[in-house]
């Protein structure tokens, strides 16, 4: 059975006045692969996966997203159509508690309507109690459980991180887009939360395209890896073929294989 292709861009090109940021990239992303990319400070990475999720609308050619046409469509439609995407920086609402962080990422799945949910109807309120175990069952997995009433802005700063995760994952998206999703954790912080991740990912099928700097955790999360470059895709492959490629340890992994 062929593999079906989630993600596709073709010859796509997004330029800052005279700079091509993304420079004719060419993926192909198939369901249920987690594919890393990887690249020296002001590759490309930010930009593609801003483009991807409709932040910034290209300059040239395609984006397709399970099957539909995306490069000129609105953030929230494409959100709608199932992608999602975090940042560098975390997204949690500090004053809510923990749960209730999870349970705003898990709102585009919650077909609640809003005068149910204000009239306190019995389906309204069985949706709601159904939503807090779904979320408590990730909470777990991230072991926040514990913390599931705090407000969130309690939390130390890895654990914090991994609630942005479990918020990003709650959405049950097809692709979530990742952009540094263990930055300003420890080694040790960022191997476990990825392994965490990674688990949820396999079970539910879901396909990630993540930017992580930490050559270790991109070995451990990856399953194949596109290496940009001045906007380009360079080369790709597999983290061990990544990692023995001349052309990719010429632009960014000289150091980082050295002591990996
Ligand atoms: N809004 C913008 N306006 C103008 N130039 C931009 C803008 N955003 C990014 N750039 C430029 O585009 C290029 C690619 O930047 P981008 O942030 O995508 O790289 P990156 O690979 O994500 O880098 P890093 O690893 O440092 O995050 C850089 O030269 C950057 O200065």
């Amino acid at each position: 059975m062929q593999t079906k292709m989630l993600l596709q861009t073709r010859h796509l090109s997004l330029q800052f006045g005279g700079l091509k940021a993304v420079d004719d990239v060419s993926i192909d992303v198939p369901q249920g692969q987690i594919r890393g990319l990887i690249g020296p400070n002001g590759a490309g990475k930010t930009t593609l996966i801003n483009s991807i999720s409709g932040a910034i609308q290209c300059t040239s050619g395609e984006i397709v997203f399970d099957g539909v046409n995306i490069e000129k469509m609105a953030p929230h439609l494409i959100s709608a159509l199932g992608m999602s995407r975090s940042f560098q920086h975390v997204q949690i609402f500090g004053d809510r508690s923990v749960r209730d962080n999870v349970l705003i990422g898990m709102h585009r799945q919650l077909k609640i309507g809003l005068l149910a949910q204000l009239l306190g109807t019995p389906h309204a309120r069985r949706l709601e109690l159904e939503a807090k175990e779904k979320a408590d069952i990730l909470l777990r997995r991230f072991e926040l459980l514990e913390d599931a009433e705090r407000p969130a802005s309690l939390l130390p700063y890895g654990m914090l991180k991994r609630l942005d995760l479990a918020r990003a994952l709650a959405a049950k998206p097809k692709l979530l887009l990742l952009d540094e999703p263990t930055s300003g954790m420890s080694e040790e912080e960022a191997l476990t939360a990825i392994k965490m991740l990674k688990s949820i990912v396999r079970e539910e099928g879901m396909t990630l395209l993540v930017i992580e700097h930490n050559m270790r955790v991109m070995m451990q999360l990856a399953d194949f890896i596109s290496v940009l470059h001045l906007g380009r895709v360079i080369t790709q492959g597999t983290p061990e073929q990544v990692t023995q490629d001349p052309i990719a340890i010429e632009a960014y992994l000289g150091e980082e294989v050295a002591d990996a």
